[in-house]
């Protein structure tokens, strides 16, 4: 079963096409719209942080991923990360749209994971006992809260530089120290038979050499019954006007040529993907921002950003 959060309750032409999809392809079921943003415990998306320096960080817990399990890196899409690592935490640098869509991702994952694995919403550490790999982790932007919801996380990147500085900025609390990182790739965990209760890759998946390997990995890192989420850009009109043209050229929150429209996925697709790789697809949102508020909000409008929830069936 897939359902649909979000605040509106009309059907996208989008979302219609997805049913035909789905409805040729598995035995898909007329969406439920309830949607409540919760609270993800301390939010720093008001904070405004001075980066933190990388210099001096001797013990370095990274090393370059193994070259035998490099396959999902795009290093063209790598470099564009290397870049402007230092600035994973400045809430007004180039990830500004990261920190700002943050507190909306995180309320999904958290009411999908309380949901799934029965946990108590209403607790302080709703996420005790989970354990959890944030693969493309970046500087660790949803590593840190997730750690602060009481789960046992570790953040892999393919790009070192990032290892170091989420390492960096995850030992200034205590409540994210436990955090592991690991400069590496979902492959070589794989390799390594390592599995997760919960796979998470947000904003990765478009930036990757390969989908449909990435998405292998994906679940192959899952335990049995376990959780895949994945956010994403949809490759459609709307999502070129306004996470190209829009971010990346007139607003300029994004760098130009941060996006490559040709690689973004469709949900339709991401759907086709998990069901190769024995991942059903639970729930889908789109993430949406409002000029008017200036707010970000989950919706049935996967139009441009969405996020999707999925189970491993394994019989
Ligand atoms: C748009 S950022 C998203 C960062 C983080 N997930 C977040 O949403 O805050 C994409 C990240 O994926 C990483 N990445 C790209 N390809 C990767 C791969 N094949 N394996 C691991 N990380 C990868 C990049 O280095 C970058 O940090
Ligand atoms: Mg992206």
């Amino acid at each position: 079963m897939w359902r649909m959060r979000g605040n509106a309750i009309s059907s996208s032409s989008l979302w219609r096409q997805s049913l035909r999809y789905l409805s040729s392809t598995s035995s898909a079921s007329v969406p439920s719209c309830s949607h409540q943003v919760v609270s993800d415990g301390p939010s720093t998306s008001s904070r405004n942080e001075t980066p933190p320096s990388t210099a001096g960080v001797l013990a370095s817990p990274s090393q370059k991923p193994n070259k035998k399990y490099r396959g999902s890196i795009n290093d063209v899409e790598t470099a564009k990360f290397a870049a402007i690592a230092d600035t994973w935490w400045d809430h007004h640098g180039p990830f500004k749209p990261l920190h700002a869509i943050n507190p909306v991702r995180l309320s999904f994952i958290r009411s999908a994971l309380c949901h799934h694995f029965r946990k108590d919403a209403s607790s302080a550490t709703p996420l005790d006992g989970l354990t959890i790999v944030d693969v493309g982790c970046g500087g660790g932007l949803a590593c840190e809260p997730l750690a602060r919801m009481g789960a046992q996380v570790l953040g892999v990147d393919a790009v070192e530089k990032n290892i170091k500085v989420a390492s960096v900025h995850a030992m200034k609390d205590p409540s994210t120290s436990t955090i592991q990182y690991r400069c590496t790739t979902a492959e070589q965990l794989v390799h390594e038979n390592q599995e997760f209760d919960v796979v998470l890759a947000l904003e990765v998946i478009e930036h990757v050499a390969d989908h449909m390997e990435f998405c292998k990995s994906l679940a192959s890192l899952t335990k049995k019954n376990g959780m895949v989420i994945i956010s994403t850009i949809n490759r459609s009109i709307s999502a070129y006007g306004l996470a190209i043209v829009g971010a990346e050229y007139v607003l300029g929150w994004l760098p130009k040529g941060t996006h490559d429209w040709s690689k973004f996925v469709t949900p339709e697709e991401l759907a086709l993907l998990m069901k190769r790789t024995s991942l059903s697809i639970e729930e889908m949102a789109g993430v949406v921002f409002n000029p008017l508020t200036q707010k970000w909000s989950l919706s049935d409008d996967t139009s441009v950003n969405y996020i999707a929830s999925s189970v491993r069936r394994v019989i």
